[in-house]
């Protein structure tokens, strides 16, 4: 679904991405780690267009995504930032139409056919007994829940989701985490989500791809890419790995930095800061 080759940006001259090659398939969930400043919203910020590189290219559904129009991109794929939802105050049901922009014509029936897709979404996301709240007068957990409903309402191929669950709590990780897969399995959506939670992320990534100083430190299956080397090289932290018991991924536990070996500790990130 989306291909992406040699990606070079810069600010001046020191490099934030460099060299940069991926590919998510349809159906796939790659999961983007890697520490504060790795370069991964620079990532997101290339693939929505936000901003060009200066070397590489970027290809959505085999075409150069240059070549795409905003609205035929927002057609083929939504973009949930870091920020989130601004907390306007439309109502749920109002945002969430939102996400049919780029797929209404001008031709009179397809504003009911707009409606009708609102609606499945408002069902399937038990958004339903909140369309009429204010997005404003909503927790940050339930306006998350509001913008994966807008993305679902645009109907994209690809997701990509800039860390989505940090400020949720364990429930709403899970729920929002859930309702991504159900929607992955059931329309072969292709998933691109950078996620901070190293163990959220080997439970629901096919892959991941590790970042380290804008470069690609390592990629394949959780249980290839995490290990205590290489979280240790990259973090600068001492993990034990284990696996879960019930789905068997893997599973970092970590100890205080006075627990870590004593040579190990001079490399890690002093505090304070
Ligand atoms: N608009 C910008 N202009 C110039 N440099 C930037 C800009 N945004 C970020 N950077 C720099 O690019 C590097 C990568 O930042 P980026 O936000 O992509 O990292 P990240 O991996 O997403 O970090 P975090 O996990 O903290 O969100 C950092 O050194 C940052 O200071």
């Amino acid at each position: 679904m989306v291909n992406i080759r040699n990606l070079w940006k810069y600010d001046g001259d020191r490099p934030l991405l460099r060299g940069i090659s991926l590919s998510v398939a349809p159906g796939e969930m790659l999961g983007v780690i890697g520490p504060n400043g790795s370069g991964k919203t620079t990532l997101v910020r290339l693939l929505s267009a936000e901003e060009n590189p200066e070397a590489g290219e970027i290809r959505l559904g085999g075409r150069p995504l240059t070549e795409w129009s905003a609205r035929e991109r927002a057609r083929q794929m939504a973009v949930l930032p870091q920020e989130g939802l601004p907390p306007t105050p439309f109502t749920v049901e109002e945002v969430v139409s939102m996400g049919r922009h780029p797929h209404r014509g001008w031709w009179p029936w397809s504003g009911s056919r707009d409606a009708e897709a609102v609606e499945q979404v408002l069902e399937e996301t038990g958004l339903q007994s909140n369309r009429n709240r204010r997005v404003d007068r909503l927790s940050g957990g339930e306006r998350q829940r509001v913008a994966i409903a807008k993305a679902m309402a645009q109907q994209p191929r690809l997701l990509v989701l800039d860390e989505p669950t940090t400020y949720l709590d364990i429930a709403y990780q899970l729920s929002v985490l859930d309702g991504i897969q159900q929607w992955r399995r059931r329309e072969g959506l292709a998933v691109l989500v950078i996620l901070h939670d190293l163990n959220l992320a080997a439970q629901y990534c096919d892959r991941l791809l590790l970042m380290k100083e804008g470069a690609l430190f390592a990629e394949g299956t959780p249980g290839q890419v995490l290990t205590p080397e290489r979280i240790w090289e990259v973090y600068g932290v001492q993990p034990v790995l284990t696996e879960h018991p019930v789905t068997g991924a893997p599973q970092v536990l970590l100890t205080s930095g006075e627990q870590a070996p004593a040579e190990n500790r001079e490399s890690a990130v002093p505090f304070p800061l």
